[in-house]
């Protein structure tokens, strides 16, 4: 479909042993708050990578630091093996950032053509129209673009250098489910040309969607580092879902190892890490127990008992 100038042809040990980024033991202070602390993670050439966590985990301040917009307290970070600083190393990122401002009185076409002069190879304009879905937008200017709109802009705006490396924070925050499958739609035409990816997303179904590893920050802390079914799997809780033909007795649960209990009606649906102690109990209790199912955790709950675990090592 979309074909890029200058991307060159890798092989696959290129491809996989070459780090696009490199952290090492990576802490960043904001005077007594520590966004970061000792984070290490190389993330090779053509990874999609998401960076998730609840809000001020540190997922901002490590694209900042990627980025080179801002600087570690302690520790390394590297951009294709040089300081993201160094205009070698940047001049092959794009970033779409939270904070994206651009002048509304020029027109699509015109701040993309203003965008792409600033890169050695950038894609033809038609390709990033083409892209970004705006080919019916390039005379429109940008004060007038909707906000869906608005964020399809700036996806051309940071793919039209043509980067190895592409850098997103909370792309699809703020737009509609159509709007976001459809975004998703091109950032995995984009990945198919071979590029690196790390985003952060506050959506769970995002990062299985388009990750192909995901980084669990928590506290300014790597808490799990995998991809997603194998995080998915490293959890060892157990959705369970039955029918009951008659209420179970009061207190039933109440010695039993589950969680997210939901009772409506005659339906029952739990979580527990203890699958073999509630089917015991739930199989010798003298009720009828109809449409039992038995599935993984998701990434959500993944993803809560996860953290929920770390928020009680520390006592929190
Ligand atoms: N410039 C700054 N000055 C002071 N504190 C900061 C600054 N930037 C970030 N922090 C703090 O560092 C911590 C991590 O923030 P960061 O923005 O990296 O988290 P995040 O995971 O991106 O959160 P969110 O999902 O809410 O965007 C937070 O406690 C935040 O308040």
């Amino acid at each position: 479909m979309f074909t890029s100038a200058t991307h060159r042809a890798q092989t696959v040990e290129e491809v996989s042993q070459r780090p696009a980024i490199e952290l090492e033991d990576v802490s960043r202070s904001f005077g007594t708050v520590e966004a970061l602390q000792h984070v290490s993670f190389a993330i090779p050439e053509g990874q999609a990578v998401a960076l998730l966590g609840p809000n001020g985990a540190g997922k901002t301040t490590a694209i900042g630091l990627m980025l080179g917009l801002r600087r570690p307290s302690h520790g390394q970070v590297r951009l294709f093996g040089l300081d993201p600083r160094d205009r070698r190393a940047r001049s092959r990122c794009g970033c779409m950032l939270q904070e994206s401002g651009v002048p509304l009185n020029l027109t699509v076409r015109e701040i993309i053509t203003l965008f792409r002069s600033y890169y050695p190879h950038p894609l033809p304009l038609a390709q990033v129209l083409e892209m970004a879905g705006l080919q019916k937008k390039a005379m429109t200017h940008v004060g007038s673009l909707s906000g869906g709109q608005r964020q399809r802009l700036y996806f051309a705006l940071a793919i039209c250098g043509d980067p190895d490396v592409f850098f997103l924070d909370e792309p699809t925050t703020g737009l509609d489910v159509e709007a976001r499958r459809h975004f998703w739609e091109q950032l995995r035409a984009f990945r198919q040309l071979g590029k690196t990816i790390v985003l952060t997303t506050h959506y769970l179904e995002e990062a299985d969607t388009l990750a192909d590893r995901i980084i669990l920050l928590d506290h300014g802390r790597v808490r799990a580092d995998a991809p997603p079914a194998l995080l998915k799997a490293q959890v060892t809780n157990r959705r369970i879902a039955f029918e009951v033909n008659e209420p179970l007795p009061a207190g039933f649960f109440d010695q039993l190892p589950v969680s997210q209990l939901e009772i409506q009606g005659h339906r029952v649906s739990l979580l527990t890490p203890q699958l073999e102690t509630v089917l015991r109990a739930l199989l010798t209790q003298p009720g009828e127990i109809t449409n039992l199912t038995i599935t993984e955790a998701s990434l959500e709950e993944a993803f809560l008992q996860l953290t929920r675990a770390e928020s009680e090592a520390k006592g929190g």
